[in-house]
């Protein structure tokens, strides 16, 4: 399902050689990098940091979720490359997860632990200044705005933590490609309906000016969330996503980790739907 993708370094999943440029020698047994071999940030990565979360900052407003902005707000991150251990103190407190470093994407099965002991991998190298606007892999800027705010969301942190163990129980049954077909749609592009209106809370949208624009216009399809349908949707990972689909809250997520392990089974059996197809059963989302 995943080839690599030209803007802003959203990954698709097992298809991609592991980490082009990550500190891989130096990373531990379950995939994290010690403290003592981090790199310390020069203030060329501050600014990096600085201006990418500025550009995004001014789309934010009618198109981020609440309860994501929120999160971000928590975080203070605004002014420099957030440190891990600043930004696990404020989880912890809220949901007991924390942040680890990595050099970069992990393998599944290191990837499914950590998430399973409620602990974040994030990638401990940022983007050069001439790439604001395209890296090949994900960095901290992605990892961390992309995926650390909704982890102070009580139910995204508990599905989360749940899709960590769904994994480890997916990888012992070969069922890693519609799994990660759940991650690309449901972590890293996934819409919810608020009160307010249609809203963001993907990691992969919220970490990319393009994606972010492009994702609440009226160019793509949004369908509602449902589960049989994500699992046997094929995507691309080289260009904007033609279809989203929208839940109504986090707890959605949660509930249907519990139907996965039938669905993943059907799922392998099904024939996958292309990238943007359409299927007779599909529910267009109406908002
Ligand atoms: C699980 C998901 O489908 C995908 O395969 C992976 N994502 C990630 C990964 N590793 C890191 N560090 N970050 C990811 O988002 N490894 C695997
Ligand atoms: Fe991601």
């Amino acid at each position: 399902d995943g080839t690599t993708r030209p803007e802003d370094g959203i990954i698709g999943t097992a298809t991609l050689p592991l980490g082009l440029r990550g500190d891989y020698d130096r990373a531990q047994p379950d995939g994290t990098l010690p403290e003592a071999v981090l790199a310390p940030r020069s203030e060329a990565d501050h600014a990096t940091w600085r201006s990418l979360v500025a550009r995004q900052r001014t789309i934010f407003p009618g198109r981020a979720a609440s309860a994501w902005l929120e999160g971000l707000d928590r975080l203070r991150c605004d002014e420099a490359v957030p440190t891990l251990e600043g930004a696990s103190a404020i989880l912890r407190a809220a949901t007991g997860w924390q942040l680890v470093p990595c050099p970069g994407l992990l393998p599944d099965a290191q990837f499914f632990a950590l998430l399973a002991t409620r602990r974040f991998p994030v990638t401990h190298w940022i983007r050069r200044p001439e790439e604001l606007d395209y890296i090949v892999e994900p960095d901290i800027f992605h990892d961390f705005l992309g995926h650390v705010p909704l982890l102070t969301q009580p139910d995204y942190a508990e599905f989360l933590e749940a899709y960590g163990h769904l994994g480890l129980r997916a990888e012992k049954r070969g069922q890693l490609a519609p799994l990660a077909r759940f991650y690309w749609f449901m972590v890293e592009f996934g819409l919810i309906a608020e009160r307010d209106g249609l809203r963001a809370y993907g990691a992969g949208i919220l970490s990319s000016r393009t994606e972010t624009l492009h994702a609440l216009s009226d160019a793509p399809r949004r369908l509602r969330f449902d589960m049989a349908r994500v699992l046997r949707s094929t995507y691309r990972i080289d260009d904007v996503q033609p279809v989203y689909f929208v839940i109504k809250d986090y707890a959605e997520l949660f509930a249907a980790i519990d139907q996965a392990p039938a669905l993943l089974e059907a799922a392998m059996r099904a024939a996958p739907v292309p990238p943007g197809g359409h299927e007779a059963g599909d529910e267009v989302w109406q908002g």
